[in-house]
């Protein structure tokens, strides 16, 4: 499965895969996936605010501390989870089902009802305890020695596969167990979207062995009811990625997912077999998880460090969001304005993906810095050094949402400078294998710092400042982020 993912692929594959993409990220879905990240950051808030609440009451005036990179795992991974598979993930603290509910039709609430209603409940269950363990013991750090040494020496991966698989340790064959569960209950899930189509009057034989499913268009658009929890038969939501995936290979015709990517007009590609989608619907999640996770707790430090900037995202939040138990909507998206700068400046910071790569195309050469590269070498780009460079970045380890701010009176004097201007900020990377995912996650910061900060303020405890980072595939708090929720109101 992981060979077949967009991540890995390259030449035309990763051309074919990029496309199938693209309508999971067109303006229509991206409206569709905002109930859910609402719903999900609400479920978080009020949890957090309960807890906080039902603290100071045990203890007068002492509060609840949580690990809020932790909170914000949970909250992500049911985002994607759920947005992914269409199905809820019930990866937010099981505490919190019951609070939820209550005060706001959360769109999490919504599914959890849809999914019990349908029995499909499992489906969620077994999928985030698959991917819990794939991404415990998949991880160089918690997992098996031979992913240690293969990460130190890439050259010799296969070779430590096959050697993983003949004398597997005890993580190795947890990881491979969790693996084989999760395709399974993905293909599970395929077969029933398939038999759902099939039954609906559609053709949906074939794509397994790489046939196209020609004329087996699905009539719904799909977007939004992976977020209102409305479904189809199978228990796949419409508008769900695996939903437009599998409509995307059925030659353009179900939902959206059978528009064509930019610039892809007129290009033709074969369409995937069931193994390319399940892999696609798997790296949605790795890929969007703990990145935005990550992203979400290092701008919940840049504010808790910054008071000035605490204020001023407040005032924009109440301003947008003055109803009681109002939830940032579409067309609020553009007026959270400085909320959107907060997180481009803690990205900038602290950029989750720290680092990416290229390889000089075979045959050619690269000069950088008057050094020539040979062709077929891989190039490391430092986005957290580059983004920190004081030659390009004025006051560059200033917290300075205002950056990114084109209204702000600072905006000009804070520009990057020099040759490297244009590509400075680039927490998602540049150039055609940018992050493909990048509204969605910009999206989904942004709701739920508003949707947070509307009900809360977060104490930094002690020993927090500086922050500790631990930077592997991606950066990380060292430890998570230890704060202590404020609720704004008394309830
Ligand atoms: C704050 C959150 C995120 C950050 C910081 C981030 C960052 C990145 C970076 C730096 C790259 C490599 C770009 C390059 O080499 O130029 C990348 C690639 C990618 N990201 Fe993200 N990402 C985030 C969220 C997401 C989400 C939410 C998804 C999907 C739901 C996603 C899916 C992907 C995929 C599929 C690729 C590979 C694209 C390709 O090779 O064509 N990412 N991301």
């Amino acid at each position: 499965m992981l060979s077949s993912m967009l991540l890995r692929a390259s030449g035309s594959t990763w051309r074919q895969l990029r496309a199938a993409w693209q309508p999971a990220f067109a303006p229509a879905s991206l409206a569709g996936y905002l109930p859910l990240m609402t719903g999900c950051a609400d479920q978080l808030a009020r949890r957090l605010e309960a807890k906080a609440t039902a603290a100071a009451g045990a203890t007068a005036g002492g509060g609840s501390s949580v690990d809020m990179w932790r909170e914000l795992g949970g909250m992500t991974l049911q985002v994607v989870g759920s947005t992914a598979y269409g199905v809820d993930f019930h990866s937010i603290n099981e505490e919190d089902q019951a609070g939820s509910g209550s005060g706001s039709a959360t769109a999490t609430a919504g599914a959890t009802a849809a999914a019990k209603g349908r029995g499909d409940d499992g489906y969620g269950k077994q999928l985030a305890a698959a991917c819990g363990q794939i991404f415990r013991y998949g991880s160089p750090v918690h997992g098996s020695p031979y992913l240690r040494v293969a990460m130190l020496f890439p050259e010799l991966r296969s070779l430590l596969l096959t050697l993983a698989h003949t004398l597997p340790d005890e993580k190795f064959t947890i990881l491979t167990k969790a693996r084989t569960r999760l395709c399974n209950t993905v293909f599970q899930l395929i077969d029933s979207w398939k038999q759902q189509h099939s039954a609906e009057g559609a053709t949906a034989a074939g794509a397994s062995s790489g046939k196209p499913d020609a004329g087996a268009g699905q009539s719904n658009n799909g977007v939004g009811a992976a977020a209102t929890g409305g479904r189809g038969l199978s228990g796949v939501a419409p508008g769900s990625f695996l939903d437009l995936m599998l409509g995307h290979r059925q030659g353009g015709g179900s939902g959206s997912g059978g528009k064509k990517a930019e610039g892809e007009e007129g290009v033709e590609h074969a369409p995937l077999t069931d193994e390319q989608v399940a892999g696609q619907v798997q790296l949605f999640i790795l890929a969007g998880y703990e990145t935005t996770a990550n992203a979400l707790a290092f701008a919940v430090y840049c504010i808790a460090t910054h008071p000035e900037v605490e204020s001023r995202l407040l005032r924009e939040v109440d301003d947008v969001l003055p109803g009681s138990d109002q939830l940032p909507g579409e067309s609020d998206l553009p007026r959270l304005a400085y909320t959107e700068a907060v997180v481009n400046e803690a990205l900038r910071l602290f950029p989750p993906a720290h680092l990416t790569s290229r390889v000089v195309p075979p045959g050619e050469t690269l000069t950088v810095g008057g050094y020539t590269i040979p062709g077929g070498t891989a190039v490391y780009l430092p986005m957290y050094l580059a983004h920190r460079d004081p030659a390009v970045w004025p006051r560059a380890e200033e917290f300075l949402p205002e950056r990114f701010l084109p209204s702000s009176p600072q905006y000009e004097s804070l520009q990057p400078r020099g040759a490297a201007q244009q590509h400075a900020h680039a927490p998602f990377g540049y150039g055609s294998r940018m992050c493909i995912g990048y509204k969605f996650a910009m999206q989904e910061a942004k709701v739920a710092l508003a949707t947070l900060y509307r009900r809360l303020t977060f104490t930094l405890e002690p020993g927090q400042q500086p922050l500790k980072l631990v930077a592997s595939v991606t950066m990380s708090p060292r430890g998570g982020l230890h704060v202590t929720p404020v609720p704004r109101r008394k309830l």
